[in-house]
C-alpha cells in the first residue's frame, strides 16, 4: 500500500541506523528509515514532561476541555503527538483517554481549546473531514457493519463523500471506474490482513479479534497519515494479538503515525515509542515506555501506594494481584480495578 504521508514529508525523512537484536522475523524492518530512526522524540534540550514540546509534532492541543455536568472529563493544558511514531495513551479507567480522542477527531466538541493536525485547525471539523485530511481512527467496540459483507463494510471505508455523490450520480461511468478502484484497494487490504477468506462473509459472523482487523484494515481506504487505535487489543486472542502488533509495526514502517490507547501494559512496553499518561483528565506524564512505567505519577495514577511494581512485568504485575487480594482498600475483585481487573477477567475468560 502507498500511504499518503511519505512524498510529502521527505525533509523529514529518519536518517538513523539499524538497531542491534532485531530478529529475523522482523529483518524487514532492519533497514527501514522510520522503524530505525534514533533521533529524539522531544525537541531539542526538552525534558521529557507532561506537554513536553516534540521535535516534529502531527498533533498540537491547546487548553482543550471536556466536561460532563461537574466532571471534568479532559483538561488537557498542552498535548503534541510525534509524527511517524508510535504514541501510546494510557491511564486508569474514566481517565478521559477516549474522550479525548472523541474531541480530536470531531466525534464530541469540547467546552474549550483548538488543536491542529499537520497544520490544519480542527476545531469545529465534521469527523468525516477529519478522516479525509488524513486523520481516521477505530472505536474500543468496533463499528463493523455486521449485516453488511466484509468487502461492503471495505468500500465504504472509502466510500465517496457527499459532494462526490451527486458528481457520481449524473455520470455513472466515472462510478464505475472508482467502484473498481475501492474493490482492488479493498481486496489488497483484506490480503495484507489475511481476511481474504472472509470476504463474501457477514463481518457480524466475525471473531472480536477479526472484526477490530477488520475495521483497522477498513481504517487504511482512506490512505491516512494518522491512525488511532482505541484498545485494539481488547478482546483479541493471544494468537491473532500479535498479528495486530505487527500489523500496526507495518504501519509505522510506510511512514504512518500511530497513537493508541490501552489498558495491555505488555503490547505497550513491545511497540510504543512514546507513552502519553492521563489520570482524571489530565496528562500527568510523558516519556519512552520504560521510564514512564517507572514514573511516580503514573504508578500513583494506576496502583495508588503499591510503588514498587514494574507495570510492564508479568511476574510483578501477579505479585502485587495476590498483595492487593490482601489489602481491605484494594478494588481488586470490584467493578473499579481497572488495568488488573481487566487481566484478572481475561484470565478468567481464557481458562
Ligand atoms: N457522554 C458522557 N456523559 C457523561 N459522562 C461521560 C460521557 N463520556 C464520558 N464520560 C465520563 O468521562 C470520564 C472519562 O471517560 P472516558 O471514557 O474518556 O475514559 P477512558 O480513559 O477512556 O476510560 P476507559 O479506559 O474505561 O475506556 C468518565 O468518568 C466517564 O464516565
Amino acid at each position: 500500500m502507498t500511504t499518503g504521508p511519505h512524498a510529502q514529508n521527505d525533509a523529514a525523512q529518519p536518517t538513523g541506523t539499524a538497531t542491534a537484536g532485531e530478529t529475523a522475523d522482523y529483518a524487514h524492518w532492519a533497514d527501514n528509515p522510520y522503524m530505525t530512526d534514533v533521533r529524539p522524540i522531544v525537541s531539542d534540550g526538552a525534558a521529557p514532561t507532561p506537554g513536553c514540546a516534540k521535535r516534529d509534532p502531527i498533533i498540537v492541543a491547546d487548553g482543550v476541555t471536556r466536561q460532563f455536568g461537574a466532571l471534568k472529563a479532559v483538561d488537557v493544558a498542552h498535548l503534541e503527538i510525534p509524527r511517524h511514531k508510535i504514541t501510546a495513551l494510557i491511564g486508569p479507567n474514566g481517565a478521559g483517554k477516549t474522550t479525548l480522542f472523541n474531541l480530536l477527531t470531531g466525534f464530541d466538541t469540547p467546552q474549550s481549546g483548538r488543536w491542529s493536525f499537520d497544520g490544519h485547525s480542527l476545531a469545529g471539523v465534521a469527523p468525516h473531514k477529519v478522516a479525509r485530511l488524513g486523520m481516521v481512527r477505530t472505536f474500543q467496540l468496533t463499528k463493523v457493519l455486521g449485516k453488511l459483507p466484509v468487502i461492503e463494510n471495505m468500500r465504504l471505508g472509502g466510500a465517496a463523500q457527499p459532494g462526490e455523490r451527486i458528481y457520481m450520480a449524473l455520470f455513472p461511468w466515472l462510478w464505475k471506474a472508482r467502484e473498481k478502484e475501492l474493490t482492488e484497494k479493498a481486496d489488497r487490504l483484506l490480503a495484507r490482513f489475511k481476511l481474504d477468506a472472509k470476504r463474501e462473509d457477514y463481518a457480524a459472523s466475525m471473531s472480536g479479534g477479526q472484526r477490530k482487523l477488520l475495521e483497522m484494515a477498513r481504517a487504511l481506504m482512506t490512505e491516512p497519515s494518522l491512525v488511532m487505535l482505541d484498545e485494539p487489543m481488547a478482546g483479541v486472542n493471544p494468537a491473532l494479538k500479535q498479528s495486530l502488533l505487527d500489523h500496526i509495526k507495518d504501519l509505522k514502517s510506510e511512514g504512518v503515525t500511530v497513537l493508541f490507547v490501552e489498558h495491555d501494559m505488555h503490547m505497550v512496553r513491545h511497540i510504543a515509542d512514546w507513552v502519553v499518561v492521563m489520570a482524571e483528565g489530565r496528562v500527568v506524564a510523558e516519556g519512552p515506555p520504560d521510564e514512564v512505567m517507572k514514573d511516580k505519577a503514573v504508578v500513583d495514577a494506576y496502583l495508588g501506594a503499591h510503588h514498587d511494581v514494574d507495570l510492564g512485568d508479568s511476574a510483578g504485575v501477579a505479585e502485587l494481584e495476590a498483595e492487593l487480594a490482601e489489602d481491605e482498600e484494594s478494588v481488586v475483585g470490584t467493578q473499579d480495578a481497572g488495568l488488573l481487573g481487566e487481566e484478572e477477567h481475561e484470565r478468567e475468560e481464557k481458562a
